[in-house]
């Protein structure tokens, strides 16, 4: 049984929605699979096949709950395929999406030693609301297919 670890950052939830996203469609494809809040996790991080680190984009730096966790199990995530996403931009535009990739990978910079698997990114949402208009970029779809992408390209499938 392939076991997997998606270890989350959030401020407003949408990407622990994300998170369970990816959950399902690993689990769909025979996976077992845990969802937890990336400061909730406690170490050692051993026995998993593959962990999966999400974490929302804010005025240009990814959460810090992703860095922490990075940083943290360093050694225990040498050891095992990582595969992290990031969730922005919140404006449909070629120019935002680019700008938040570029967020992304500059994130991922301060973390030299990581080599992802797979590196997505999801689009952001405004946090639940009860009347107005509220901006939602996330693409179930391309979520479940980034998914069955990470799982075969880290042979957990
Ligand atoms: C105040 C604020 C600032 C944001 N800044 C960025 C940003 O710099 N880059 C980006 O790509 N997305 C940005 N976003 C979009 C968030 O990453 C997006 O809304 C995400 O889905 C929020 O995740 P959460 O609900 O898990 O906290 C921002 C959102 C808010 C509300």
């Amino acid at each position: 049984m392939t076991n997997i670890l998606v270890a989350y950052a959030t401020k407003n939830g949408t990407t622990r929605e994300v998170a369970e996203a990816v959950a399902t469609a690993a689990t769909a494809e025979g996976a077992q699979v845990q969802v937890q809040p990336a400061r909730a996790v406690r170490g050692p991080l051993t026995g998993w096949d593959l962990i999966v680190v999400g974490a929302p984009l804010y005025s240009g730096r990814w959460h810090r709950d992703a860095h922490r966790f990075l940083a943290r199990y360093r050694d225990d995530l040498d050891a095992v395929p990582v595969a992290v996403f990031g969730m922005g931009p919140r404006r449909d535009e070629q120019e935002a999406w680019l700008r938040s990739s570029e967020q992304l990978d500059r994130a991922l910079d301060r973390q030299p030693w990581l080599t992802p698997v797979a590196v997505g990114l999801f689009g952001g949402a405004d946090r639940p609301r009860r009347r107005g208009i509220r901006a939602d970029l996330r693409d179930w779809a391309a979520i479940g297919e980034w998914t069955r992408k990470v799982l075969a390209i880290s042979g957990t499938v």
